[in-house]
C-alpha cells in the first residue's frame, strides 16, 4: 500500500519520463521553469534532472517511495538546462559541462571552468536554442573532489595537471558521457553543435550515433593563475587550440 498520496503521484507522473536500456533506467524529471540571472538579465530555462536506477518501471511511485530511505544528497545527480524549442528547432548549441566545485561555485581562476559555464549559457541564449548538461559525476575529470584536492597539492609542488592525476594512480580523464547522451537523445533527435575544445567529447557524441553538425571552441579568461593549466590541456590532453585565444598559440 503506497504511503504517497494519489494526488502527489498524479502530479509527478506527468513530469517523469522513463528512458530505459537493457541494464538500467534513467528517470528524467522536468521540465521545470528555472529563471536564471545571466549578465544582469533574467533568462528562463527549462530544467530537467535525472536519476540512474537499476529498477526499470513505469510505476514511478515505486521509485519515488524508495527515495526517502536513500540519501540522494550523498550522491550526485546531473541535470540539464534547456533553452528554446529544443526538440524542433533545426539548429541547437549544446554543452556537456563537467562539474567543477572550485571553478563553478567558488570562481577559482586556477581553471577556466567557471568562465566556460557562464559563457556557454550566454552563447546558448544568443543562439536561440540549446542545452547545457551539468555533469555532476565528472568532478576533477572524473576523479572526485578529494582526489582533485590532492592533485592540486601535487600541482603546487611542480607537477602538471596530467602528471598529478597519473601519479595518484588515476587516468588523465575518466569521464563518461553515456547517460548524458541518452538524455540528449530523449530530448532531441536533430543535429547539435557542441561547445568544446575537447576532442574526447566530440568522439563520445559521434560514436553514440548522435548527429553532430559542428563544434564551437571556447577559450578565454586566461590569467597568470591558469595559463600553464590551459597550455597543458593543449600539449598533453589533446585539447584543440583556438588560434590567437590561448596562451602561446
Ligand atoms: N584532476 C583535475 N581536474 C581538474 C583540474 N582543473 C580542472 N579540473 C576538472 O576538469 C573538468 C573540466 O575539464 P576541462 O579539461 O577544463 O575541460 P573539458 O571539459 O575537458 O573540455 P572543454 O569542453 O573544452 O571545456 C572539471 O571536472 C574540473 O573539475 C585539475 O587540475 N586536475
Amino acid at each position: 500500500m503506497s504511503v504517497l498520496q494519489e494526488k502527489v503521484i498524479s502530479i509527478l507522473e506527468k513530469k517523469i519520463k522513463l528512458i530505459k536500456s537493457d541494464k538500467d533506467a534513467l528517470y528524467l524529471v522536468g521540465p521545470i521553469q528555472l529563471p536564471v540571472s545571466l549578465d544582469g538579465e533574467t533568462v528562463t530555462f527549462q530544467w530537467y534532472c535525472w536519476l540512474q536506477c537499476e529498477e526499470v518501471t513505469n510505476h514511478f511511485e515505486r521509485i519515488i517511495e524508495k527515495l526517502s530511505s536513500v540519501n540522494l544528497a550523498e550522491m550526485q545527480q546531473s541535470s540539464v538546462l534547456v533553452y528554446g524549442d529544443f526538440a524542433s528547432n533545426e539548429e541547437a548549441l549544446i554543452r556537456m559541462h563537467s562539474i567543477c566545485h572550485t571553478g563553478d561555485i567558488f570562481g577559482s581562476q586556477r581553471c577556466d571552468c567557471g568562465f566556460q559555464l557562464e559563457q556557454s549559457l550566454k552563447m546558448i541564449v544568443e543562439h536561440g536554442t540549446g542545452a547545457l548538461f551539468y555533469l555532476a559525476n565528472h568532478e576533477g575529470r572524473g576523479i572526485g573532489l578529494f582526489s582533485k584536492a590532492m592533485a592540486y597539492v601535487l600541482q603546487e609542488n611542480g607537477y602538471d595537471t596530467v602528471e598529478a592525476n597519473l601519479n595518484l594512480g588515476f587516468v588523465d580523464d575518466a569521464r563518461n558521457y553515456g547517460d548524458a547522451i541518452r538524455i540528449l537523445k530523449s530530448l532531441r533527435s536533430k543535429p547539435v553543435m557542441l561547445i568544446t575544445n575537447n576532442p574526447k567529447k566530440l568522439d563520445a557524441l559521434r560514436s553514440s550515433g548522435m548527429d553532430l553538425s559542428g563544434r564551437v571552441p571556447l577559450w578565454g579568461n586566461v590569467s597568470e593563475f591558469n595559463e600553464k593549466y590551459l597550455q597543458t590541456k593543449i600539449n598533453r590532453s589533446g585539447h584543440l587550440a583556438a588560434s590567437g585565444s590561448c596562451p602561446n598559440d
